[in-house]
C-alpha cells in the first residue's frame, strides 16, 4: 500500500506542475462576458499584446519569411486584411522520391535557407517520434511514384483560429489544404470528405505521443496501448452486441447512472431556473453556462462514482467534501485546453518549455494565466481522492463506487484475471505435473483476498477518468444549447419533435431504452446541429505515414507531416452534402436514421470507402453517410457516439416536454430559415477557451413553460 501510495504521489506531483487555472461557478457564468466586459478584455488583451510585441513580431516574421522563401511560386494575398500566404509545392512533387522526405526537404529542396533554422526544432521532435517503437507501415498498392497535382498549401490567418467563420471563409478561398502553425512549423487541415475519409482511415497514424507523453492517457498514446484503452472505452459506452439491433439497448449499470445523474440534476436545478425565467415574462435566459455546468458537474460525480443523489449524505461532512472534490474536479475541468481547435494538447507539452506568452498569443490567454495556479490545489485535491479510491478498494472488501471508476476497476479485475487464466493454461500445457483447472484456481485466489491492482494500472484508471470527463463533457455542453437555441428559431420543428415525444410515457424520465426510433424528428434535428455547428473544429491531427502516400486525386503530402480534419469545413462540402449544403435542412438524414457509429461500419464498408476516395480521377462525391464524421472516423474517432447522441436526446427532449423555447429578441430571425441564417455565416459562435464552438452570446433564448 504505502508503494502505491508513494507512486501516486509522485504522479501527483508531476501532474499537479502542468495543471493550471482556478473557475467558480460565479466566474464561469461569466464565462459569456458582456458587452461591456468584453471591451473591457479587449483593451486588456491589446496591452499584453503591446508588452509581447517584440515577441509576436519576431514569431510572425520567423514564420512568414520560411514561407516567403519556401515558395516557388503561388500568390501571397491578404483576406480581410490579414496576411495570407500561399505556398506551392515544387512543381514536380517529387518530396515522395527521394527517400526521407518530410517538411525540411521541401523547405531545403525549394532553395529556402530559413528553413533549416525554423524546422531545426521540428526535425528533432520528428526522430523522438519515430524512436517511440510505433511501426507505420503502407503497402505496395497504397504508393505512388509522383503525384498529378503539385500540393497547394496556404496558411489561416491568426483569427481562423478562433473564429469558425472565418475558419469557412479561408477554408473556402484555400481549398482542400490549408496550413496552421503549430510550435513555428505547420499542421495541414484538409477540407474535403475524399481526403478526409484517407486521412482517418487506418493508414495514417495519430502521433500525439511526442509533444504530449506524460499525462492524459489515452489522448495522448499510440499503438497498443491507445487499442487496449479504446477497447475497454468502447465496450463500456456501447453494451451492445454487435449481432443485436438497434432498438434493443442492453441495460449498463455506468451508462445508466451516468442518465440518472443528469435527471437528477435537471430536477434539482436546471428546472427550477428555467421556471423562475419562464415566469419573468420575456426576460432571455442563457443556456449556454446552465448545460456548461451541469455537463461538469455531472461528469465529474459520474467519473468518481459519487452518489447522484446528494441527500444520500446526512453529514454536513460529507457534502462539504463532495463539494469540495467537484469544485476541484471542475476547476481542473475547464480551461485545460486554451486553444481553439482540436489540437491544443500539444500546448500542455509546450509550456512546460516556454512561457505560453511567448509562443502564441490567443484572446483567452489571460485568463488562462490568472487560473494557472488554482489549478495546481485542484489538482492537490482530486489526486488526494485517487488516493482514498485506492484505500477504500483496499479495506472495504472489494466493495466499490459505481459510475465510470467502478466500471473501470471491473474491466481491470476482468483483464486481470484472463491474463492469470492464460498463464495458467500455458503453464499446464508446458508440461506441469499438477493437474490443476486455472479458472478455479484463480477463484479460489479471488475468494480470499481482494485482487490486487498494480500502479501502472490505477495510474492507467485515472488517467483515463481525466480523459473521459475531458472529452465528453465539452462537446456535450457545445452541441446541447446549440440544438436548444436552433429550436427557438425553428417552430415548425420543435412542434413535430413534440408530437413525437408525446409518444411517449409523460410520467416516466425518458430513458436510454424509452427514447431509441420513436424520436426521428429530434434525431434528424441533432444530426444537423452537429453537422453545421460541430463542437470539435477539427479531428486530432494524424501523421501521413509514408511521404509516398498519395492522397484522392493525386495530392501528396511530405512524411510525418502533422494533417488534421477541418470538421467545419468538411461537414460543409458541397459535393457531398449537395448545393444546399449551407442550408440547415434536418431533412437531410431522413433515409440515414438511425444513426451508425463509425466503429459499428463493417470493415469491408470502410476499405470500399477507402479505396473509391483515392481513385484518380473519379470526381464522385463521397457519400452522405462517409463524409458525415462530426464525431471524426477510424481508430481515433470518439467511442462515446452512441450515448452521446443519447444524452442530447434525453435533456433536449425533457426540456421541450416542459418548455417551449422562443428567440430572445423580436428581431430574431425565427420561422423556416432562421437557423440557415444563423449557421451560414457563424458570426455568432466562436471557438474558445476550451476549444470547442460555442455561441459568443451564451445561447440567449426565452422560455414559456408548457401547461
Ligand atoms: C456530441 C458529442 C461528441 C462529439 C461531437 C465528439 C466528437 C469527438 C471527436 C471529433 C473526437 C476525435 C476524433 C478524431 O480525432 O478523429 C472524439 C474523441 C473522443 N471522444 Fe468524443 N465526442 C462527443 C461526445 C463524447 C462523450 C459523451 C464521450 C465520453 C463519455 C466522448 C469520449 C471521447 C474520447 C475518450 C475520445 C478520444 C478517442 C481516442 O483517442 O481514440 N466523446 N470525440
Amino acid at each position: 500500500m504505502f508503494q502505491v501510495m508513494t507512486k501516486l504521489c509522485a504522479v501527483v506531483a508531476l501532474s499537479s506542475k502542468k495543471n493550471c487555472g482556478e473557475i467558480s461557478i460565479r466566474e464561469k457564468k461569466s464565462f459569456f462576458p458582456s458587452v461591456a466586459k468584453k471591451k473591457r478584455n479587449k483593451k486588456k488583451f491589446a496591452n499584453l499584446s503591446k508588452r509581447n510585441s517584440d515577441t509576436k513580431a519576431r514569431i510572425t516574421r520567423t514564420k512568414y519569411d520560411w514561407i516567403q522563401n519556401a515558395r516557388t511560386g503561388g500568390t501571397s494575398y491578404n483576406v480581410d486584411g490579414e496576411p495570407l500566404v500561399v505556398v506551392v509545392q515544387d512543381e514536380r512533387g517529387q518530396h515522395g522520391n527521394h527517400g526521407g522526405g518530410g517538411w525540411a526537404d521541401l523547405v531545403e529542396e525549394s532553395g529556402g535557407g530559413t528553413g533549416e533554422r525554423v524546422f531545426g526544432a521540428a526535425k528533432a521532435e520528428y526522430s523522438a517520434q519515430w524512436a517511440d517503437g510505433v511501426t507505420r507501415t503502407v503497402s505496395d498498392s497504397e504508393t505512388a511514384t509522383a503525384p498529378r497535382a503539385p500540393v497547394t498549401l496556404a496558411a489561416f490567418t491568426r483569427r481562423a483560429l478562433s473564429s469558425p467563420a472565418v475558419l469557412l471563409h479561408e477554408a473556402r478561398a484555400l481549398g482542400v489544404f490549408h496550413v496552421k502553425w503549430l510550435l513555428g512549423g505547420p499542421l495541414v487541415a484538409v477540407a474535403s470528405p475524399k481526403v478526409a475519409t484517407v486521412v482517418l482511415s487506418k493508414h495514417f497514424q495519430a502521433d500525439r505521443f511526442a509533444l504530449n507523453f506524460d499525462a492524459k492517457s489515452i489522448l495522448v498514446h499510440n499503438g497498443p496501448e491507445h487499442k487496449r484503452d479504446k477497447q475497454i472505452l468502447l465496450k463500456l459506452f456501447n453494451p451492445l452486441p454487435a449481432s443485436s439491433s438497434a432498438s434493443a439497448k442492453r441495460p449498463s449499470p455506468t451508462l445508466d447512472n451516468l442518465i440518472d445523474h443528469i435527471h437528477s440534476r435537471l430536477n434539482s436545478e436546471v428546472f427550477p431556473e428555467l421556471n423562475t425565467a419562464s415566469s419573468s415574462s420575456n426576460l432571455p435566459i442563457d443556456l449556454a453556462p446552465i448545460f456548461e455546468e451541469l455537463f461538469v458537474d455531472v461528469f465529474a460525480l459520474w467519473c468518481l462514482g459519487l452518489d447522484p443523489n446528494i441527500s444520500t449524505f446526512n453529514d454536513d461532512e460529507a457534502i462539504k467534501r463532495r463539494e469540495k472534490i467537484v469544485d476541484a474536479k471542475r476547476c481542473l475541468a475547464n480551461l485545460t485546453f486554451i486553444v481553439p481547435t482540436g489540437i491544443t494538447w500539444y500546448f500542455d507539452r509546450l509550456r512546460t518549455f516556454v512561457p505560453f506568452t511567448e509562443y502564441l498569443m490567443l484572446p483567452g490567454h489571460r485568463d488562462y494565466l490568472i487560473r494557472r495556479n488554482g489549478k495546481a490545489r485542484a489538482r492537490t485535491i482530486i489526486d488526494a481522492e485517487y488516493i482514498e479510491i485506492v484505500k477504500e478498494y483496499k479495506e472495504s472488501n472489494g466493495k466499490r463506487r459505481g459510475g465510470l471508476i467502478g466500471a473501470l476497476i471491473e474491466e481491470t479485475l476482468t483483464r486481470q484475471a484472463l491474463e492469470k487464466s492464460k498463464e495458467a493454461a500455458k503453464e499446464e500445457q508446458g508440461g506441469e505435473d499438477e493437474q490443476t483447472n486455472p479458472k478455479a484456481a484463480v477463484d479460489d485466489d479471488a475468494a480470499d483476498t481482494v485482487p490486487e491492482i498494480q500502479v501502472k494500472d490505477w495510474e492507467n484508471i485515472f488517467g483515463l477518468l481525466e480523459d473521459v470527463q475531458i472529452a465528453g463533457q465539452m462537446p456535450l455542453y457545445s452541441l446541447i444549447p446549440h440544438t436548444l437555441y436552433l429550436l427557438s428559431h425553428n417552430p415548425a420543428a420543435q412542434k413535430q419533435i413534440l408530437t413525437d415525444l408525446s409518444k411517449l410515457s409523460s410520467t416516466r424520465p425518458i430513458s436510454r431504452s424509452s427514447q431509441p426510433q420513436i424520436l426521428p424528428s429530434l434525431d434528424a434535428f441533432i444530426l444537423e446541429t452537429l453537422r453545421t455547428c460541430p463542437p470539435l473544429a477539427t479531428t486530432y491531427s494524424r501523421m501521413s505515414a509514408t511521404n509516398r502516400f498519395k492522397l484522392p486525386d493525386g495530392w501528396n503530402l511530405p512524411s510525418k507531416t502533422h494533417v488534421a480534419v477541418d470538421l467545419l469545413s468538411t461537414l460543409r462540402d458541397v459535393d457531398s452534402f449537395g448545393a444546399d449544403a449551407d442550408q440547415f435542412s434536418p431533412a437531410r438524414f431522413n433515409g440515414f436514421l438511425p444513426y451508425q457509429p463509425t466503429y459499428e461500419v463493417p470493415a469491408a464498408e470502410v476499405n470500399a470507402a477507402v479505396k473509391a476516395a483515392l481513385k484518380i480521377g473519379d470526381s464522385t462525391a463521397v457519400p452522405l453517410k462517409t463524409a458525415f464524421v462530426p464525431f471524426g472516423n477510424g481508430v481515433y474517432a470518439c467511442p462515446a457516439q452512441r450515448l452521446a447522441l443519447d444524452v442530447v436526446k434525453i435533456v433536449v427532449g425533457e426540456v421541450l416536454r416542459r418548455f417551449e423555447v422562443l428567440p430572445a429578441s423580436a428581431s430574431s430571425r425565427a420561422g423556416e430559415n432562421g437557423c440557415t441564417a444563423i449557421i451560414a455565416g457563424m458570426e455568432e459562435f466562436g471557438y474558445e477557451h476550451g476549444g470547442v464552438l460555442r455561441h459568443l452570446e451564451g445561447c440567449p433564448v426565452v422560455v414559456k413553460k408548457r401547461k
